[in-house]
């Protein structure tokens, strides 16, 4: 799974033909930063026949700790 983010630009690639474009409307995953030592990950399941993309943590996480993952 690919992830390119910038000021205008969220894509993230599911298959080549499929990717999720937070562009214009998403969820609060969007307000997850990167970091090379992130603390949470993302995992593609398929669930009823759909490819979901989920943010799960990586470690114990404190509290009023920023989340992040790895954009690359
Ligand atoms: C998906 S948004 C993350 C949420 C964003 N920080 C916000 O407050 O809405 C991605 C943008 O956040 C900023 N960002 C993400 N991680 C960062 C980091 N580690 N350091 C500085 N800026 C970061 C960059 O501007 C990036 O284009």
């Amino acid at each position: 799974m690919k992830y390119r983010g910038d000021q205008n630009f969220y894509m993230c690639e599911i298959r080549k033909d499929f990717t999720i474009d937070a562009t214009f409307k998403g969820n609060s995953s969007r307000f997850l930063n990167h970091s090379c030592d992130p603390n949470c990950k993302l995992e593609k399941w398929q669930v009823d026949g759909e490819t979901r993309v989920g943010v799960f943590a990586a470690r114990s996480i404190n509290i009023g700790e920023p989340l992040t993952y790895d954009y690359r």
